[in-house]
């Protein structure tokens, strides 16, 4: 049986072996029953081929079969017509031509008809048909419609059918197998041959006899046994193509992945491609910051090496100039000592105006120096805010590697994944599995490439960096080495030459006298309108910008014409310096500021205001932007900051008092009750209060809270002239301590300097006019300014014995400051009006009481000034070698 099945497949036609028994035989007979179809025609020709001896009374049968074509009833049968052609060629080609062959045959008759009550007798069994006829045409027909389609095609389409339809009769093999499948239904349904009964017939006729049956039913269950098969055959072949299909099927799967898995290699090669296009990009990007790099540290040294030479120069010129200074000054402290006698009086006030310009030229400098140090710092700033800056883009940078770093890792992942999947796909393409593994590895071996480059650069880029942070270090160092050195060697100059300006400048204020007295003239409302006071100024013989006297026309009553005035001798008042109406407040600071630095120095002065109500006193001593307090206060915290460079540290102690009807208040105490009189005592040397403290000044707005409090605090009454007007005296008092320490942290030198800022009331004659009460503040205003007059009166005139302060309280109060080497300034304030012309001149007499009595000293300088300018002008009038002379 597996034989056959094998033969089937092999040729295509398969044909179960019981079939080859479709033609009865007699039972004896050496006929084989096992063969095919084939055997069973061969069976046919061997029965026809046996000796008659075999097969008896065949003659007898074969004389009645009538030959095909004739007119025999069998062969007129309507469904089984032959041609006579077609049946000698089934009977001459029985042997050799193949069951389905035959089937073939006889679907081509498809008109022919068989006739049941055709009779077989007397046909031999050779010459009967060997196969019933069939019913129905056995070909399938095809549609015209149906277009012609190649093998392949074909192929396909009977793919699609059948498995739409997997019984579908498609194949080849298909098809011919429903032939005989239709075939073999035809014979199965074809009723059993009628033949008479012939009792004397042999064995082998009487198998087709009714009457006996037990042939027919020996055929029949052949027949069934080859029905059996035939069933079990039909379902092998559906097995066989259902098997088939499902093969056609996996054959179109398997197609389908080859086609994905091309896909998804092309799509690796592109993402591959990809990277490489990012990998080349990010290698750009790092040189090309690595470049960025190397230029800003070029630039970055550039300008430090630049920032370094321009300092040393800078720093080279100063010390030149300082040194050149230095020369001169000691030159002229060496024309100074020489000529010290007579001729130093002579030159002293040039020698004066010299160190004036040497300590504004020092001071200059030395705020220069600060610039410098500041401008330095300022450039360190820079340079750290550059460093910063290029720190920043630095970590920029790295910020930037850090997210290519994290996009390469993610490419990273990208290609992990990816090559996962490559690695699927390489199970399933083993074909693939070469050339893509390959393809992933060099892939991932250029990505490890890159990660190393990357890696290297990132340590390059730190290197560099760190090598910049060690290069900018020890610029700054070395910067600030040098910076320190010369700071220290200028600060060590500047120490002695502070201390030679000290000692100068106190040379100096001792020749200006003790006791100094300038005048303020309080610019008129309206100049054209108003009666002015005809004040004939008077140049400075030391400097013709400035004036330093006033002469004012007097008239007098003609004593031969009684009411008629004509002119009197005119009033002369000297002073150090008088500012005009066209002087401002700063004018008035710039020429007092020396005092203030005496009180730095250690010394004490008192500064007055005096002058008749509204001529400016306030004005000139409080007013907030730029009187003498608010200047005073920014010098004197700006000189502490100066000297601390120096090694000098001060303390600023204040109090703001207030002398009202000759008793003394706190301008700092509450307001709210009635405010109690303090007590000054009479012997102490230094200031001291009873029951009153200084407030502690650590800043320059402590000192202005103080003033404020102090000017809201003050005691004003109306009068008529002036809606603010002072009816006491208000007393700032400064206590100005510094100490020196050398490096032990040991005193090595102290300065107590006090400075008295003093506002007196107006001094105008009491009038009874304006009542009881400003009369009886006049009259006490006035004796305490006469007891002061007397008071300054005798100290410009040397005698510090005997005076008596305690008389009144303000000069009880101002005691300590003005004693023997202290330094007192009275600015005179005056109307130009005429209207208050005798005022005026009564307050320019007081302060000529002041200022009339200068040290002789002073006389005598001011004598040999003038006979130098005389003699310059007669030497310039000579020539040209004299007036180099006088110009000397
Ligand atoms: N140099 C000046 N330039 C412009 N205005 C001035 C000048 N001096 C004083 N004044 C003005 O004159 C008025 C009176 O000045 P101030 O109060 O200073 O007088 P005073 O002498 O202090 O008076 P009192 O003795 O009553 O206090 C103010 O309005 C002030 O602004």
């Amino acid at each position: 049986m597996e034989a056959e099945s094998m033969q089937f497949r092999a040729s295509g036609i398969q044909k179960p072996s019981k079939i080859s028994t479709g033609i009865p035989r007699p039972p004896s007979s050496s006929i084989s029953t096992g063969s095919g179809l084939h055997e069973m025609t061969s069976s046919q020709s061997n029965v026809r081929s046996q000796p008659s001896s075999s097969i008896p009374a065949a003659h007898g049968l074969k004389r009645s079969v009538p030959a095909p074509g004739s007119s025999d009833p069998f062969f007129q049968h309507p469904d089984r017509v032959y041609s006579q052609g077609q049946n000698t060629a089934v009977q001459s080609d029985a042997k050799r031509v193949p069951l389905s062959k035959r089937a073939e045959q006889f679907g081509a008759s498809t008109t022919s008809t068989y006739q049941p009550t055709q009779s077989l007798r007397g046909m031999a069994l050779k010459d009967a048909p060997a196969m019933p006829p069939p019913l129905i045409t056995f070909l399938p027909q095809r549609s015209p419609k149906r277009k012609r389609l190649d093998a392949k095609e074909q192929y396909q389409t009977q793919g699609e059918e059948a498995q739409m339809d997997p019984v579908a009769p498609t194949t080849p093999a298909r098809k011919v197998f429903d032939r005989f499948e239709m075939q073999w239904n035809c014979i199965r349904k074809t009723p059993m041959i009628t033949m008479t009964p012939s009792p004397k017939k042999g064995p082998y006729l009487s198998k087709y006899s009714n009457t006996t049956g037990y042939v027919v039913s020996e055929i029949e269950e052949k027949l069934g046994k080859m029905d059996s098969e035939f069933q079990q055959l039909k379902e092998f072949m559906n097995a066989t193509e259902k098997s088939s299909f499902s093969v056609k099927e996996e054959l179109e799967i398997a197609k389908k992945r080859v086609a994905n898995l091309e896909d998804q290699r092309n799509e690796l090669q592109a993402e591959r491609a990809k990277l490489m296009d990012k990998l080349a990009d990010a290698e750009r990007e790092v040189r090309n910051l690595n470049i960025d790099i190397q230029d800003q540290q070029r630039r970055h040294d550039r300008y430090c090496e630049e920032m370094i030479a321009d300092h040393e120069r800078k720093l080279r010129t100063k010390v030149d100039d300082y040194e050149r200074e230095m020369d001169k000054v000691a030159k002229l402290q060496q024309e100074f000592e020489e000529k010290c006698g007579a001729e130093a009086e002579a030159r002293l006030d040039s020698l004066s105006n010299e160190n004036k310009e040497l300590r504004s030229a020092l001071e200059r400098q030395k705020r220069d120096h600060e610039h410098e140090i500041r401008l330095l710092n300022i450039d360190l700033d820079r340079q750290s805010v550059r460093m910063r800056d290029f720190e920043d883009s630095l970590r920029k940078s790295e910020e930037e590697q850090r997210a290519l770093q994290a996009h390469i890792d993610e490419n990273l992942k990208t290609i992990d994944r990816l090559r996962k999947r490559a690695e699927d796909a390489e199970e399933s393409l083993s074909k693939d599995k070469g050339h893509l593994g390959g393809q992933i590895s060099l892939l991932s071996q250029k990505l490890d490439i890159s990660s190393e480059r990357i890696q290297s650069l990132e340590e390059q880029n730190k290197a560099v960096q760190l090598e910049c942070e060690r290069r900018l270090q020890e610029i700054e160092q070395a910067a600030q080495k040098k910076i320190d050195e010369q700071t220290k060697a200028l600060r060590d100059k500047l120490i002695k030459e502070e201390e030679r300006r000290h000692k100068l400048f106190e040379q100096v204020q001792e020749l200006k006298g003790n006791i100094r007295v300038m005048c303020r003239i309080k610019p008129p409302a309206d100049k054209s309108s108003d009666a002015l006071i005809k004040f004939n100024p008077r140049p400075s013989e030391l400097d013709e910008d400035k004036i330093d006297g006033l002469i004012i026309p007097t008239e007098r009553e003609d004593f031969r014409m009684p009411g008629k005035m004509i002119p009197g001798e005119p009033k002369e008042f000297n002073f150090e310096r008088v500012f005009d109406d066209n002087c401002t407040n700063k004018d008035v600071f710039d020429e007092i500021s020396q005092l203030v630095q005496s009180v730095m120095d250690g010394k004490k002065v008192c500064i007055f205001c005096y002058g008749q109500t509204g001529s400016g006193k306030t004005y000139t001593m409080s007013r907030k932007e730029d009187g003498i307090i608010p200047r005073t206060q920014e010098m004197i915290f700006s000189e502490i900051d100066r000297l601390k460079v120096l090694g000098w540290e001060y303390t600023v102690e204040g109090s703001y008092l207030e002398v009202y009807q000759d008793k003394l208040y706190d301008l700092l105490a509450s307001r709210s009750a009635k405010p109690e009189p303090l007590t000054v005592d009479p012997i102490s040397e230094e200031l001291n209060i009873k029951g009153h403290s200084f407030t502690l000044l650590k800043e320059e707005k402590d000192l202005d809270e103080m003033v404020k409090t102090a000017d809201n605090n003050r005691h004003t009454a109306a009068t008529a002239m002036n809606d603010r007007s002072s009816r006491s005296h208000s007393i700032l008092v400064l206590k100005i301590r510094g100490v020196k320490k050398n490096e032990d942290g040991e005193i090595i030198k102290t300065r107590k300097g006090t400075l008295n800022l003093i506002d007196l009331a107006g001094s105008e004659s009491p009038d009874k006019a304006r009542g009881d009460q400003i009369y009886k503040e006049g009259v006490e205003i006035n004796l305490s300014l006469s007891y002061l007059r007397t008071v300054l009166s005798r100290l410009g005139q040397g005698k510090t014995e005997g005076v008596d302060f305690r008389s009144f309280t303000l000069t009880q109060l101002l005691r300590p400051s003005l004693g023997k080497g202290c330094r007192t300034l009275m600015f005179v304030m005056v109307s130009p009006l005429k209207e208050n012309e005798n005022e005026t001149i009564r307050s320019l007499e007081f302060a000529k009481d002041v200022s009339n009595t200068p040290p002789k000293q002073r006389i005598k300088f001011k004598k040999s000034l003038a006979n130098c300018f005389d003699q310059a002008q007669k030497v310039k009038m000579g020539g040209s070698g004299g007036a180099a002379k006088s110009k000397k």
